[in-house]
């Protein structure tokens, strides 16, 4: 294998944490039979890892170095599960193993690994052809991880937001006026209705399947990406995250046809019980918490100064309150 240092610098953009040096690059991709390095590139999208985009004489990979977000006991779960949905014809990424037969090693002091590039983009402007395809490719995902023998709870989920929530009241109201009052009114709530474990079918779910993380070519959907929220929990969750990641407009005004289109397609592939449909409602208004919460607390700690753009909060106080005045399925455009 012919390694070209000269060439192999990885160049940093924004969203990179953590610089590889030309020396380091080389000594990691040597363990692997990907041939010379032709360019490293950091990526500036993504906000918790450190991506590269690295091209090699055998084509395009992408490296990614963990950062402290990510916990180290989780990474062969994440791994795991893109190598369990990849062979199961599910489109993501799937890591590659060292000549050592490992896939997760060490990079500047990092956790590392390098995955299989998909081609595609994610859409910036959704229309409804995408919340079909996001359905389907979500039902034949909660399928595909049926088997998967690993699990990981969701700490992002209802006993994980009031630790959150207690580490962001104090300073709230700088967002919003009256914000913490709020909150802590749907936390009380949330957290006296949420399903009692065991009365939702459960599975892995991705957990985070924003835009940014669905890839198209051309109206198909090629694949998905960021698998590092993933884990086990009631699997119309993942559904009640998309709802409020694909259907509002930027205007704020929820789009019952988009709902329609993606839930209706995703009951093609894997249908919804009664009791899973009628906790939609609630499942969209914890996931609209969830992420209000995660965006206040990065609002509030945002180093000055730091790389990464925070995202709003109040986007997601927006959709909580559609939801909170939601009497039926009707308004997510099922009978
Ligand atoms: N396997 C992949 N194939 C192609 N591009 C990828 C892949 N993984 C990541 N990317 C690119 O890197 C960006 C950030 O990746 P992501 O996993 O979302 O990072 P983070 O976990 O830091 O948010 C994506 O928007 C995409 O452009
Ligand atoms: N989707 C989350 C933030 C996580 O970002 P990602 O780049 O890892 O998908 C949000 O929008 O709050």
């Amino acid at each position: 294998m012919t390694l070209e240092p000269k060439r192999a610098s990885c160049r940093t953009a924004m969203a990179v944490y953590t610089e590889v040096s030309d020396e380091d690059l080389n000594t990691f991709i040597a363990q692997y039979a990907l041939g010379g390095v032709l360019s490293c590139k950091g990526i500036a999208e993504g906000v918790e890892n450190s991506n590269y985009l690295l091209v090699t004489e055998t084509g395009p990979y992408i490296l990614t170095l963990y950062e402290k977000r990510t916990r180290r006991d989780d990474l062969p779960f994440f791994l795991g599960l893109m190598e369990h949905l990849a062979e199961k014809g599910v489109g993501c990424p799937v890591p590659l193993h060292g000549n050592d037969g490992e896939a997760l090693r060490e990079l500047c002091g990092r956790p590392a690994v390098l995955v299989t590039f998909l081609n595609g983009m994610w859409p910036r402007r959704i229309d409804p052809y995408h919340c079909a395809a996001l359905g389907e490719a979500m039902g034949t995902m909660h399928k595909a991880g049926a088997d998967f023998a690993m699990k990981r709870p969701n700490d992002l989920s209802v006993a994980g937001w009031r630790p959150l929530f207690d580490a962001c009241s104090a300073r709230a109201h700088e967002v919003r006026p009256g914000l913490a009052e709020a909150l802590e009114r749907e936390l009380d709530t949330l957290e006296a209705r949420w399903p009692a474990e065991g009365t939702l079918p459960v599975g892995v779910i991705h957990a985070d399947l924003f835009p940014d993380n669905v890839f198209f070519r051309g109206r198909t959907l090629s694949g998905l990406i960021d698998f590092y929220f993933a884990c086990t929990d009631v699997l119309v969750y993942d559904l009640a995250i998309c709802l409020n990641a694909w259907c509002f407009e930027p205007d704020g005004a929820f789009n019952a046809t988009k709902a329609r289109l993606m839930l209706s397609s995703y009951r093609k592939v894997r249908p919804l019980s009664d009791e899973e449909l009628a906790a939609l409602p609630l499942l969209a208004r914890g996931s609209a918490l969830r992420f209000l919460l995660t965006r206040l607390y990065d609002l509030l700690n945002h180093p000055p100064g730091a790389f990464v753009k925070p995202k709003n909060p109040l986007e997601y106080w927006n959709k909580l309150r559609f939801h909170q005045q939601v009497s039926g399925l009707g308004a997510y455009g099922l009978e």
